[in-house]
């Protein structure tokens, strides 16, 4: 060994109590309400162990509330070296070996029925209390004498012998004197709150005593567990359930089931629409005790219209038991939830079409979303889908009956400035400006043989509109010149045509990748050097956008018969300006100008002739 090396000697980390005690009692929980979820839980578990060993033991839970706080439970109670090794251990558990199994006890049987497994759980009380006093008396020795420990959060506690008469009977009764500032925590009001929250649906009764001997008992039978006399019955039962608990009236109840991991529970569809970025907050309860009324990775995030209420006996929990543990059961389970929920939804499809009615016109977006990752959903709900035509809202499969071609307009723009005249042309339209909408009218094909669904582009829809008869093209040919020559420099073709309403003068049909590939086209040819290649090399074939003028439109009969080259230079520009600003886009800074000049110039066009009309205005009567 050199003289720098010193032997390996090994130590054990010192533990500053008071501060490990006081991070786990006031940092690992998010409310200080969590002590009597803690203590309830204790006892259940305390009762649960006693039964493993003599199943026809009592099992009860009192909670007093009296000023103090006490648990009393009929559970398995403890030796003075159980509660030196499990109570006064932190991190220790009577509920798992030190390798994560369950000790020597022989209660393997009863492992499953623990909720509790972290050896902390007490350590809550110390939010509302300095000290906690557990008697206890174990039924597991019979002649051991009766327990007192008492814990302080400093970290010390005391052990005394107390005479048998002090708990005649096997059990545990933990005691808190709670501190002023956490009262309020520990009034009888609230107790019996918390107790109904944490403990409603535990399997063993709970009952909680005020100062005036008043007793509430708070378990209730979860509907899905209750035997109910008619499926009627049964299904406004889990309607009750759902009111009393989340508060709504749901569109309907889908039940769970997951025999693997001992899950059931209800789903609750939500009667109105939520945006799918809300998280439900589903409750779960483990073997009875809420974990968690916030645990939305429950299920699958699509499944946003739904929220639940499930009692599971192997999900894990964590330590501070306020949501669930992110492992692969609860990947599965979470996975095997959304498959039950999308069942129902397919299956309402056959079973009640009314019901899938409701719910679609409620949560379209829900399902919209849904179905894009989804084939089969997709093929069972996309013809009942709501989409926005020029037929007015309606389903998809109802529109492909009148237009064997649909059209998708791109943006909700678009659709706006065409579908009014793309639906006077006969042509059908949908709004696929919306979210998720373009994606799914694209897919129609698959599921409805026979249709065919295109983009909107301009040369389509100027197809549709009636062409004019060939001496009155031949007599705009010289104003089609000029407005060519016009609105050629914005990358624009004009057409003349007939179609309704004849109130409009013009319609610019335009998309916004088109647009896009301008602009670029544009950027590359102001660029230069290394930009101008990159965006050069880029370059498509840049696409035009159309200006179709309305023949049936007096304005422009009229402006195609004027000989005034300024002024059809003007009349187009205005025409093509009203346009663009019809298109809702957003202008460049050539049409401002453009608009203004032409705004400008018929204004003084307007005037002409006039300024011998008007009273002269001499500078004296102007002051
Ligand atoms: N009411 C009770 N009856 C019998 N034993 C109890 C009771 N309360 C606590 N104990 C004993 O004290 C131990 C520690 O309890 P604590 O609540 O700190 O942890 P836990 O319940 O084992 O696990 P977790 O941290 O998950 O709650 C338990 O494992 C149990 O052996």
């Amino acid at each position: 060994m050199s003289p720098s090396e010193s032997p390996t000697a090994a130590h054990t980390f010192q533990v500053d109590l008071r501060g490990l005690v006081d991070l786990l009692s006031h940092h690992l929980y998010s409310s200080p309400r969590v002590y009597l979820r803690e203590l309830l839980q204790n006892a259940v578990d305390a009762i649960s162990a006693r039964q493993a060993l003599d199943p026809a033991s009592p099992a009860t839970i009192t909670v007093v509330a009296d000023g103090r706080l006490s648990v009393t439970d009929t559970g398995v109670g403890l030796t003075e070296a159980d509660v030196h090794t499990f109570l006064a251990t932190i991190g220790r558990s009577s509920k798992r070996d030190a390798d994560g199994r369950l000790d020597g006890a022989g209660l393997a049987s009863a492992r499953g029925d623990f909720i509790g497994q972290f050896g902390i759980g007490l350590l809550a009380c110390f939010v509302v209390a300095d000290e906690i006093t557990v008697v206890t008396r174990s039924a597991a020795a019979p002649d051991a004498p009766v327990i007192e420990w008492r814990g302080s959060s400093d970290g010390r506690y005391t052990i005394t012998t107390l005479p048998s008469a002090a708990k005649p009977e096997p059990g545990t009764t933990v005691t808190l004197v709670p501190r002023a500032d956490a009262a309020e925590w520990t009034a009888a009001g609230q107790v019996v709150e918390l107790a109904r929250h944490y403990g409603s649906l535990l399997r063993r009764q709970v009952t909680v005593v005020d100062g005036r001997g008043t007793a509430t008992t708070v378990n209730v039978t979860a509907p899905w567990a209750a035997h109910h006399g008619s499926p009627l019955a049964r299904r406004d039962a889990l309607t009750a359930y759902c009111r009393s608990t989340f508060d709504f009236t749901p569109l309907d109840s889908i039940e769970l089931d997951l025999p693997l991991v001992g899950l059931r529970g209800v789903a609750y569809v939500l009667p109105d629409a939520v945006p799918p970025s809300r998280r439900a907050g589903h409750r779960v309860h483990l073997k009875g005790m809420l974990v968690s009324d916030q645990a939305d990775e429950l299920l699958p995030d699509w499944a946003f219209f739904v929220r639940c209420v499930v009692d599971a006996d192997s999900l894990r929990p964590t330590a501070s038991r306020e949501g669930l543990y992110a492992d692969e059961t609860l990947a599965a389970v979470r996975d095997a939830l959304g498959a039950r929920i999308r069942d129902w939804l397919t299956g309402l499809s056959a079973s009640d079409p009314a019901l899938l009615h409701r719910f679609i016109s409620v949560h379209h977006l829900a399902v919209k979303s849904l179905a894009r990752h989804d084939d089969e959903l997709l093929k069972m709900l996309l013809p009942w889908l709501p989409f926005e035509t020029t037929d007015g809202n309606v389903t998809l499969d109802e529109f492909a009956r009148s237009h064997p071609v649909i059209l998708v307009a791109r943006t909700v723009e678009e659709f706006r400035q065409v579908a009014p005249i793309a639906g006077a042309a006969g042509l059908g339209v949908v709004n696929g400006g919306y979210t998720y909408d373009r994606d799914l009218v694209h897919r129609l094909p698959e599921i409805r043989p026979g249709s065919s669904v295109a983009d909107l582009d301009p040369g389509t829809v100027t197809a549709h509109l009636d062409t004019v008869a060939p001496e009155a093209e031949l007599a705009a040919a010289g104003f089609l010149a000029i407005a060519r020559e016009v609105v050629g420099r914005f990358d624009c073709d004009v057409a003349l045509r007939s179609f309704h309403p004849a109130s409009a003068p013009a319609l610019l049909l335009d998309n916004r990748e088109a647009r896009h590939e301008r602009t670029r086209a544009q950027l590359a040819d102001d660029a230069d050097g290394l930009w101008a290649d990159i965006l050069g090399s880029l370059r498509a074939e840049v696409p035009r956008a159309q200006l179709v003028l309305n023949h049936l439109n007096p304005l422009v009969r009229r402006a195609a018969s004027i000989g005034h080259r300024e002024l059809v230079v003007t009349a187009v520009e205005a025409l093509y300006g009203q346009a663009v600003l019809l298109t809702r886009r957003p202008l460049r800074a050539s049409e401002s100008a453009l608009l203004n000049r032409s705004f400008i110039s018929l204004l003084d066009h307007a005037m002409l002739g006039h300024e011998a009309i008007a009273p002269q205005i001499t500078p004296q009567e102007e002051s």
